[in-house]
């Protein structure tokens, strides 16, 4: 062919370490490349970020050095008929829609710095109901929670919201909008790929979920967040062209999140076609055809690719932590400065030697989703060499995926007859044998590992012209493909599977205890020098007070202030002060139980929801086996109500988490309190009121029952480490829990002290009077 009538295809790939450029030619061969490095900042430990600008120029230097090489093999540019971008997916920007510029760094996929803030989420009411709109459980890998925590804690970010004027978007919409020239052109879209990475986007239809803005809208409006319009993943006109650089003018017509168009590098236009990119993550995508399949065993639900409007989705296994895992045995160990030394020191020794390397950096994702694990190695001992530590480094990624292959087995109904893989460290001889072993299937590595570069380039090809049917592009890069066959016996390997099982089990919670306090800690550094000074409590005070809270505890104030009143109305002016604090504690005892402790019941009894078919989703409070009312479709409590009793009952369930659902031992204790104790406390206040003999007798049997109700409520947990009590938190445990259950004891407890003062007051008077009638 002469060179005039040749035809390639540019492949942006933005990826977490690097960015590339690469040009393909119709076969799938990529005849230039240039790969540029930048910089990853970890501002506190489980912090990563990436500078927006940076990202931009490295593609920019890479797409100009590509060139240089393109043009130096005798090629012509003119004969570049579109560019794709690929990219690290859920990594987050905020910039401002009038400017054009970064307002903080972005948030990387791998940052944990959300983990309190997705706890948070997770548990608010409708939280389970998500992944079935959008593929994802909370965590904190999506985009949203790192967009909620900059609105929280970055002054710009909320500045700019409060202006109207925030723009948020994945990588692909900040390259696009950027090579676009910016708020120039104001070029702002995403593909389904990318957008389904957000948890805003429905995956069934491709629109932004008004359900799960909303569900995310309860502090920040995110209607008024500048969000980029969701395209196909192959389109000639939506996304634009370079506005700048050596391919200016050149249009941009594909677009996928990498891990998708590494499915599409791989030609895995079939269902049940899978493959594994071992990249700084890794990621395991498994063709599921035209309909989402809603994950039961821990695997996402994600677009493959939309070039034609019928989207085809797959089932994904996520793991944080892959490639990164070897580059943490180069940087911060020391270990070597190449990566394919690090997988020849693994090969220096012939096994393991019993150690078991949790690479949990960002806890673990798929299928444990576990935030609160933290990196952890087992089984160091005087025989353990750098070699084991490397050979667990990379065996730790065989491992999860392994667990993600028997997650997508259960989830599919179908067993992998064989496993695609690609990424950078899929070059190493030993892991892919490894992963052969573990999985117990033919591992496939193609010659040329640019897949995900390749699978841009196929989606900017489609919608250019370049390729029109699937079937063009069967040849392409199947020449010279490896196979791994699986070499360890079975029980072999499944011990070593089993170890690892058990280091995860024992890896979790790790983080739980420290992590909130550090975590806040952090959060507060984060905030600049002068929030830095209100320390932990400026970054806290946000996440824990919101208009909530200030209206529960305004509504339990008003409850005393009526209590206060009532005791205006019905005592007389002459009554003595200590009369008319019993009164008013009566009143006031009266009222919380009927209207607090009332409504807890209204909700125990009327506000419910109906078990999801299929899904696990039984009660925490209620014994194995054990439903409450009987009823084995529905679980009650103030977490299923929406009237302002089920928020101010979930409001406290942050502090004791009992008070959200049905707990058997509080609601028999409500009973007695709302039906006994309530109407006694009324009964004592006429008996003030009325100045009658019995009520201290009554004072003592109620003061005696709300003792004995606090330590049944209490006692439990104490006895059992506090499961259900938030004491993380100091609102929590020192005004919910301590402040508002200690005045029903401090008080019950005067109150049985003074009613004993008055009774054997009056019985020595009687027995005085008595006696000295008797001596006259
Ligand atoms: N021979 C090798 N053995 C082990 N790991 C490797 C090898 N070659 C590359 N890697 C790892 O692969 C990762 C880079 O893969 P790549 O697919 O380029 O990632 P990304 O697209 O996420 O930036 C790096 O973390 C690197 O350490
Ligand atoms: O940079 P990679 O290749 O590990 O991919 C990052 C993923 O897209 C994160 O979801």
């Amino acid at each position: 062919m002469a060179q005039s009538e040749e035809v390639f295809v540019g492949s942006i790939d933005q990826g977490t370490t690097s960015s590339r450029f690469l040009i393909f030619d119709k076969q799938g061969e990529p005849v230039a490349v240039h790969q540029e490095e930048f910089r990853q900042i970890y501002p506190n430990p489980g912090w990563h970020e990436h500078d927006p600008n940076e990202i931009v120029t490295s593609v920019e230097n890479c797409i100009e050095a590509a060139l240089k090489i393109f043009e130096k093999d005798g090629h012509k540019k003119e004969s570049i008929k579109a560019v794709g971008i690929t990219n690290q997916r859920e990594t987050t920007v905020c910039w401002d829609i009038k400017s054009g510029e970064p307002l903080y760094n972005a948030i990387v996929w791998t940052d944990t710095r959300t983990a309190a803030l997705a706890r948070e989420l997770k548990a608010r009411k409708g939280s389970d109901k998500l992944q079935d709109i959008c593929g994802l459980p909370i965590s904190t890998y999506p985009s949203v929670t790192k967009l909620l925590w900059l609105l929280r804690n970055e002054d710009k970010v909320r500045k700019a919201y409060e202006a109207g004027n925030l723009a948020f978007g994945t990588i692909d919409a900040w390259l696009i909008y950027k090579l676009n020239g910016g708020p120039k052109n104001n070029v702002f879209v995403s593909d389904p790929t990318n957008a389904s990475r957000t948890m805003f986007m429905d995956i069934h239809s491709l629109k932004y979920s008004d359900k799960t803005i909303d569900f995310f809208s309860y502090e920040f409006d995110l209607r008024k967040v500048h969000m980029p319009e969701i395209v196909r993943s192959a389109d000639e006109k939506a996304f634009g062209k370079l506005t700048s650089g050596v391919l200016t003018g050149f249009p941009i017509t594909g677009c996928l999140g990498d891990q998708s168009a590494a499915l599409v590098g791989q030609k895995g236009f079939e269902p049940g076609h899978a493959k594994n990119t071992y990249g700084t993550g890794c990621f395991l995508l498994y063709n599921v055809d035209t309909k989402p399949v809603i994950s039961t065993h821990g695997l996402l639900a994600t677009v493959a690719y939309n070039f034609d409007g019928k989207p085809v989705y797959a089932l994904e296994g996520s793991i944080a932590v892959a490639g990164s895992g070897v580059k943490f045995l180069m940087n911060n160990l020391g270990f070597s400065s190449q990566s394919h030394k690090i997988s020849e020191l693994a090969e220096t020794v012939s096994d393991n030697g019993g150690l078991v390397f949790v690479t949990a950096f960002s806890g673990l994702f798929a299928p444990y989703w576990i935030d609160d694990a933290q990196g952890t190695m087992f089984g160091l001992s005087h025989h353990t060499e750098r070699g084991h530590i490397a050979r667990a480094t990379l065996e730790a990624v065989c491992y999860q995926t392994k667990a993600i292959l028997d997650a997508m087995e259960k989830d599919s109904g179908h067993k992998l007859s064989e496993l695609r893989v690609d990424g950078g460290m899929s070059n190493s001889e030993l892991c892919m044998q490894t992963q052969a072993d573990l999985v117990s299937i033919p591992i496939v590595r193609p010659k040329m590992r640019e897949t995900t570069a390749l699978g841009a380039a196929i989606a900017a090809g489609f919608a250019s012209g370049v390729w029109k049917t699937f079937d063009e592009l069967k040849e392409v890069n199947t020449a010279g493909q490896t196979t791994f066959q699986p070499k360890m016996n079975a029980k072999d390997s499944a011990k070593m599977f089993k170890k690892w099982e058990r280091a995860v089990s024992m890896c979790k919670g790790w983080v739980a205890e420290e992590e909130k306090e550090e975590g806040d800690e952090q959060a507060a550094k984060g905030l600049g020098e002068e929030s830095k000074k209100e320390g932990q409590v400026a970054a806290s005070f946000p996440q824990i007070i919101s208009l909530t809270t200030v209206l529960s505890l305004a509504s339990t104030l008003a409850i005393l202030l009526l209590g206060c009143l009532s005791s205006l109305r019905f005592l007389p002016a002459s009554s003595s002060f200590k009369t008319r604090f019993l009164f008013i504690w009566h009143a006031t005892d009266a009222l919380i139980h009927f209207i607090l402790e009332g409504s807890y019941l209204y909700n125990c009894l009327f506000s419910s929801a109906t078990l999801l078919e299929g899904k696990a989703l039984g009660s925490e409070f209620l014994p194995a086996g054990v439903s409450f009312l009987g009823d084995h479709t529905r679980l009650y409590g103030a977490e299923y109500g929406t009237s302002p009793f089920s928020v101010l009952w979930r409001e406290y369930a942050r502090a004791d988490k009992r008070w959200g659902g049905s707990d058997l031992t509080v609601i028999s204790l409500e009973l007695l309190t709302v039906f006994v104790a309530g109407p006694m406390a009324v009964w004592i206040c006429h008996g003030l009121a009325k100045k009658r003999a019995d009520t201290s007798f009554w004072m003592i049997v109620l003061a005696t029952g709300e003792l004995y109700g606090g330590w049944m409520t209490f006692a439990p947990e104490w006895l059992s480490g506090s499961p259900n009590l938030n004491t993380d938190v100091w609102m929590y445990t020192w005004v919910y829990l301590f402040f508002f259950n200690t005045i029903w004891v401090w008080i019950p407890l005067w109150v049985l002290y003074d009613a004993y003062g008055t009774i054997t007051g009056a019985l020595t008077q009687k027995s005085r009077a008595e006696g000295s009638k008797k001596a006259r």
